[in-house]
């Protein structure tokens, strides 16, 4: 009993921050304000999507937050780490250790096979993962028997399954996936959604992905929307529809703004 207690005192250990963050863009009459005061936890082994119109700030929050972008002002940590102000060496070290990327457009590199895609960010390192890791990073994905093939030799689903598991396998703080569907067919795409929701769920891994479907938000365990920089709202335990019911609400509210 007092340890349930100790725990809901002490709370989810939280894999990304960001604390009071605002990013500008230009200078003068051209300068765009793309977040401007944004304050959110990611907890650790949840699933969050970001959504919100077109412009209202996900990429660059995601970026922010994976050392890819630097905020104006605020801060923003992954893990324990404090992101703003690293050090050039320091951030590649962050981005190599601690965050896995998954893109739209896949990012394999073509002439090797799966296995060395998977192996290549751990072996750029110097690590070797475990057998028993790698295994059930291959069988989560359900790449056993496309291996040794190259990414040409794969449909795009298949692709993305081999990015997803790159990304898996050095075991990182967080991922950070880019509209991770936007280049697949539905079928292929719902294949990657329950990927990445099963590694959430039985790997224990946290993801973050930008998203603009609401279909595939809704395999997330949370929904964060931004609009025009700001988190305006977010949803647990969402449903395409409930995703979408507050796309529209948020679109109807810009339009009055
Ligand atoms: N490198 C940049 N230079 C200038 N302005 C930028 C830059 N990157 C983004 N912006 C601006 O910052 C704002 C937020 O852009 P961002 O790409 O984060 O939005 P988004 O929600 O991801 O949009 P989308 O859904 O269209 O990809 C936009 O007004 C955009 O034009």
């Amino acid at each position: 009993m007092s340890r349930v207690t100790a725990i809901s005192e002490i709370g989810p250990r939280i894999a990304a921050r960001a604390v009071g963050a605002e990013k500008l863009y230009g200078e003068g009459e051209a300068q765009v304000a793309a977040l401007r005061g944004v304050d959110v936890e990611l907890a650790a082994g949840e699933f969050t999507a970001i959504m919100g119109p077109s412009g209202s700030g996900k990429s660059t929050l995601m970026h922010c937050l994976a050392g890819l972008d630097t905020v104006t002002s605020g801060d923003v940590f992954v893990g324990d780490q404090q992101v703003n102000g690293m050090s050039d060496k320091d951030l590649t070290n962050l981005r190599r250790d601690q965050i896995g990327f998954i893109f739209q457009q896949f990012n394999l590199l073509p002439t090797l096979t799966a296995e060395e895609n998977i192996l290549l960010p751990l072996a750029i390192a110097g690590r070797k993962p475990s057998k028993d890791w790698f295994d059930r990073v291959v069988d989560t994905v359900g790449l056993a028997g496309r291996l040794h093939h190259r990414p040409s030799e794969l449909s795009g689903g298949q692709q993305q399954r081999v990015a997803c598991a790159r990304a898996l396998a050095p075991q990182p703080e967080v991922i950070f996936a880019d509209e991770p569907t936007g280049n697949l067919d539905s079928r292929s795409g719902s294949e990657v959604l329950k990927f990445l929701q099963h590694s959430v769920r039985t790997l224990g891994q946290t993801v973050v992905m930008v998203t603009h479907d609401p279909s595939a938000a809704s395999y997330a365990d949370r929904v964060i929307f931004l609009a025009d920089g700001r988190i305006v709202s977010e949803l647990r335990e969402p449903t395409a529809d409930s995703v979408l019911d507050m796309m529209r609400k948020i679109d109807v509210r810009e339009r009055v703004a």
